[in-house]
């Protein structure tokens, strides 16, 4: 705000010093006939007309050097607050998306937060936050510059500056409701665009089988054409403007030293009005092209900026509740009562009356067909997804909002699927932990247990080897052991291995299995797997059928 004050007077002050300038060069005596001044030239002495000439010209340049610093400074001001502003966005938003409950995350699409956290948050920056800025010091100059010419000339002042006004008001006005719909459009289109290059690169090598590249382009380009399209036709509306307003200001200036040249007044009087209006309006005209185009963003950006909001408004338990004191301990059982589950309110029940006890210890394996609900009710048993109705115990404490945490500070999951991230194999086993803190000894102890241990030390680079997008560069089973490796590290107390050996072979597979059989009595393991033969550890073995659980003897 101070700057922009600065900056405003800085402007006046170079406006205003044009006027004194062009009357000294005009008639450099008349100025020693002004009485008031005389201070100034006693001041520093000046006696001739070709001093104050010299002294005049030096105003000005200093004038309109102060002018330009202080503007450089104000924008430097602005970029560094709005652009600041969007990193405090983005991440705010990214932090918001990743505190989110599992439930939340299954329900929508990826592609609408990632486009939120990268693009649109930028877009509020550039789209909303700067052009407010921007519209408030413009106004702010804009008007300090009105007032400064409206002791010159009023009247000219007010007519000129009145029809600019009235033009840009009138073309705002015309332009609204296209700038409000080509916004929303564009909102929409950058999700579309997202989506269908996560789809793309992350089905490639179908995309490659299928030959389908072309449906993909075809999806990529009509939403990519369509954003750019409305983005080039918002800045359009935005930027054209100007001309027109340049071309009028022009001819307007051609008038008044038309009429000027016609009436009886000297050129000497005229020039200097003529000429500090003509600067005025070189500077006014891009005031109110600036405030204009500021508009015009914020118009376009109104769907985004609502986008960002939403996702600004994701709700988080307050980190501090949910490390709650010790809510949880985890010694005797873990219990599942009268379990119902359902994904939403109108899709069938998954799971139906689960009555359970799992001791502590317990080695626990879970059979069924295909789409039974194993998934869904290790999903449970790890606090991802909150029971429809029906409760779990953890030593006769239900799991709530509020001790969540704690129980799954002790579980380690080994998925179907397990995710690998670009990064070292000693990196993927001791995950989510910085580099500088990984427990090398236990990474190494880890992958013995894994059995993954002799595949990492034969490669060249050993644990510091890079496994690639996904772990590209291991095999299937070897990712596996790497996330069983993982689960190991951890030194959780439970352990959910959901279908963790199926792409193993079967000796491969045998082998980890004993491994894990000789883990600690303490740890707690649920195993689900298609084949019996992998239960064979197991002292609990449910079968899951029709989401309901039944009692297997092995
Ligand atoms: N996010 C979801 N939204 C709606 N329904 C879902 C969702 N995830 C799974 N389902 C449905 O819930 C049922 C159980 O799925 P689940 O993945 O638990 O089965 P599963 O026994 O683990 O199968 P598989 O052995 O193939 O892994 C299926 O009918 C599935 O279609």
């Amino acid at each position: 705000m101070l700057l922009t004050l600065g900056a405003s007077f800085a402007e006046i002050f170079s406006i205003g010093a044009i006027f004194p300038f062009l009357a000294v060069l005009t008639n450099p005596n008349k100025v020693f006939e002004i009485r008031e001044l005389d201070f100034i030239w006693k001041f520093f002495r000046i006696n001739h007309s070709s001093d104050i000439f010299f002294f005049v010209t030096l105003v000005f340049v200093c004038a309109s050097m102060l002018s330009g610093a202080m503007r450089i400074l104000l924008i430097y001001a602005t970029t560094r607050l709005s652009f600041g502003t969007g990193a405090d966005i983005s991440y705010e938003i990214y932090r918001r998306t990743l505190y989110q409950p599992y439930s939340v995350h299954i329900n929508r699409n990826s592609a609408e937060v990632i486009s939120g956290i990268t693009v649109k948050a930028s877009s509020v920056v550039t789209q909303i936050i700067t052009p407010i800025l921007t519209i408030s010091s413009s106004l702010i100059i804009l008007i300090l510059i009105l007032i400064s010419l409206l002791v010159v000339d009023p009247k000219l002042t007010i007519a000129t500056f009145g029809l600019f006004l009235l033009f840009y008001l009138f073309v705002a006005r015309y332009y609204r409701t296209r700038l409000l719909k080509n916004g929303k459009i564009l909102a929409s289109q950058l999700t579309i665009v997202q989506k269908s290059l996560q789809e793309g690169l992350g089905g490639i090598r179908d995309i490659i089988l299928n030959n389908s590249q072309k449906y993909f382009l075809s999806i990529y380009r009509n939403s990519d054409a369509a954003f750019r399209l409305y983005s080039a036709e918002n800045y359009y509306i935005g930027a054209s403007p100007r001309y027109v307003m340049e071309s009028f200001g022009m001819v307007a200036l051609a008038l008044f030293a038309y009429t000027i040249g016609r009436s009886s007044s000297s050129l000497n009087t005229s020039l200097p009005i003529l000429g500090s209006l003509a600067i005025a309006g070189q500077r006014i005209l891009p005031l109110l092209q600036q405030s204009y185009q500021g508009w015009t963003n914020i118009k376009s950006g109104q769907e985004n900026l609502r986008n960002i909001l939403d996702l600004l408004e994701q709700p988080i338990l307050n980190e501090k509740e949910s490390f709650n004191d010790k809510l949880i301990s985890f010694n005797q059982q873990i219990e599942l009562k009268a379990v119902n589950f359902q994904y939403n309110d109108s899709g069938p029940w998954v799971l139906k009356d689960i009555n359970i006890v799992i001791p502590k210890g317990a080695r626990v394996g879970i059979i069924g067909k295909t789409g039974n609900g194993k998934s869904t009710l290790m999903d449970l048993l790890m606090g991802l997804l909150p029971p429809t109705n029906g409760s779990i115990l953890i030593d006769g404490i239900e799991i709530n909002k509020l001790n969540i945490r704690e129980w799954q500070n002790s579980i380690a999951h080994v998925p179907q699927n397990i995710y690998i991230s670009d990064s070292s194999i000693a990196e993927n086993i001791a995950f989510g932990i910085d580099k500088n803190m990984i427990d090398v000894f236990k990474v190494k102890e880890a992958a013995k247990k894994a059995k993954i241990a002799d595949d990492i030390d034969s490669l060249p680079l050993g644990y510091d080897t890079r496994l690639g997008e996904r772990g590209v560069k291991f095999s299937g089973g070897q990712r596996q052991r790497v996330g069983i490796a993982r689960a190991l590290y951890r030194d959780s107390s439970i352990i959910f291995l959901d279908e963790a050996t199926s792409a193993l072979d079967m000796e491969t597979e045998k082998t980890i299995i004993d491994s894990i059989k000789d883990l600690d009595r303490n740890i707690t393991i649920f195993i689900v797997a298609h084949r019996l033969s992998t239960l064979e550890i197991c002292n609990h073995v449910y079968e899951i059928n029709d989401g309901r659980l039944r009692k297997k003897n092995i």
